[in-house]
């Protein structure tokens, strides 16, 4: 056995989002979301389930504060509702809503964890996609005034801030495949959206240089490894915007301040244009002080002709696989996070999603042994390790997720958390990969 050792400052954390685990949808002044709308179609979510009561954490967040101090992390990253700060979107802030965010933040402090939080973590405030949404050019100065409450009211006290939380989700999976809120299916919306939500991101962050806020801000993408099937040139091409689909479409905007043009010439031959306004691409890429990082999976693909968006298919060649049907791929941590270095140089890295969803049974002692997720998280420890030995600017990691939450429109049958929910009690119970997590945390490091 060998021990890995990480360095004493690595940042381990976990990561929660608002929708996902406050419920309390209507308590103390809160206005409706796009996912409240959204799961409370039929249809829309696996069994109709929605986020009215989630995992009661607006009630409960001192138990959740508990487990984290229990775990032994620095850091626990979770965002902000915008409909508890602006039930409207704009105009009058809500101080209650502000009071829970409040209460949340010195609980963390008092336990001595450092909060990071995530702006916008997809709830937006219907009243805002009334107005069109992320559509609307009119959200980013909306957004950049719930950003600059936030900032004022906790400057000091929150020292991570995270603008946007995967804006490939917020634009492609929410409004060109349709899967999320709020369910559009339209190339052209898609690219306007995720060019707004970028742009929004690089107004918050001249806001928090502006307003002299302490700390450091970046932004969250989800990063995909795809690799072509074989060495054939069509391969290579397909396998090269399947990667781009997820990985430059986002990254090379916020770090370059560019747009792949490959990328913007296959959208135009589908119909859609970025919407780039003077002084956009200025705007998006202002500098950052570390960039998130979401990884989950990767694979490999072929071309294949008239093939969804990119004439491309994936091909499944063996991989693990997890209960979300995703693939199980540490190496692709290692390459993803790699091409990162090589593409965008030393920017600072925080992995702020990593996990696994597998179904877990609560067992004897209201223990869950969940082998498969706590093997997951080895393996994918071990590519951070070989990540920061090859000299990866690699600061930290947030687990996805704490709990079982609402995990979107797969609903609540889907749970990737280190602790157990018990939806009936709303208990919470870790779970064997909670301890293995705990251990590492302890041990500052792992062995092999
Ligand atoms: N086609 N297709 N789609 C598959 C790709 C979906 C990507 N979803 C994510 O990365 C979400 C991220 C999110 O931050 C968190 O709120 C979610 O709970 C986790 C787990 O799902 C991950």
């Amino acid at each position: 056995m060998a021990k890995l050792n990480f360095p004493s400052d690595f940042v381990w954390g976990t990561a929660t989002a608002s929708y996902q685990i406050e419920g309390a949808y209507q308590e103390d002044g809160r206005g409706l979301s796009i996912w409240d709308t959204f799961s409370h179609t039929p249809g829309k979510v696996v069994n109709n389930d929605n986020g009215d009561v989630a995992c009661d954490s607006y009630h409960r967040y001192e138990e959740d504060v508990a487990l984290l101090k229990k775990l032994g992390v620095k850091a626990y990253r979770f965002s902000i509702a915008w409909p508890r700060i602006f039930p409207q979107g704009t105009g009058e802030v809500n101080e209650k809503g502000l009071d829970y965010y409040r209460r949340v933040v010195d609980a963390l402090l008092a336990a001595g964890i450092e909060p990071a939080v995530t702006l916008y973590h997809w709830d937006l405030p219907q009243a805002l996609q009334d107005k069109g949404g992320w559509a609307n050019r009119d959200s980013i100065d909306a957004f950049v005034k719930y950003a600059e409450v936030i900032f004022k009211e906790f400057n000091g006290k929150i020292k991570q801030w995270i603008t946007f939380n995967e804006t490939w989700c917020v634009s492609f999976l929410s409004n060109y495949i349709g899967a999320h809120a709020p369910g559009n299916k339209d190339l052209q919306l898609a690219v306007t959206v995720a060019h707004n939500c970028m742009v929004a991101h690089g107004e918050a962050v001249k806001k928090f240089r502006a307003l002299g806020i302490e700390g450091q801000i970046g932004t969250t993408h989800n990063l995909y490894w795809y690799e072509p099937l074989t060495t054939k040139p069509e391969d290579v091409e397909a396998a090269r915007r399947s990667r781009a689909y997820y990985n430059e479409w986002f990254m090379e905007p916020t770090l370059k301040g560019t747009y792949p043009q490959f990328m913007v010439d296959w959208y135009r031959s589908k119909g859609a244009e970025v919407p780039i306004q003077d002084g956009d691409m200025e705007t998006i890429s202002q500098p950052i002080d570390f960039i998130g990082v979401n990884f989950y999976s990767g694979g490999y693909t072929r071309y294949k002709k008239d093939e969804g968006l990119f004439d491309s298919e994936d091909v499944q060649v063996g991989f693990d696989k997890t209960f979300m049907d995703w693939n199980v791929y540490p190496d692709g941590l290692y390459k993803v996070l790699s091409w990162v270095k090589d593409e965008y140089g030393d920017i600072p890295i925080y992995i702020t999603e990593n996990g696994a969803c597998y179904e877990d049974e609560l067992a004897e002692g209201n223990r869950v042994h969940d082998a498969l997720r706590a093997d997951y998280y080895k393996k994918h420890f071990i590519q951070l390790h070989r990540l920061i030995e090859s000299g990866v600017q690699l600061k930290g990691y947030f687990a996805w997720s704490l709990l079982d939450n609402f995990e979107w429109a797969e609903g609540y049958k889907k749970r990737f958390g280190i602790v157990y929910t018990n939806y009936e009690t709303l208990e919470r119970h870790p779970k064997d990969s909670y301890y293995f997590i705990q251990k590492v945390i302890a041990d500052d490091g792992l062995e092999v």
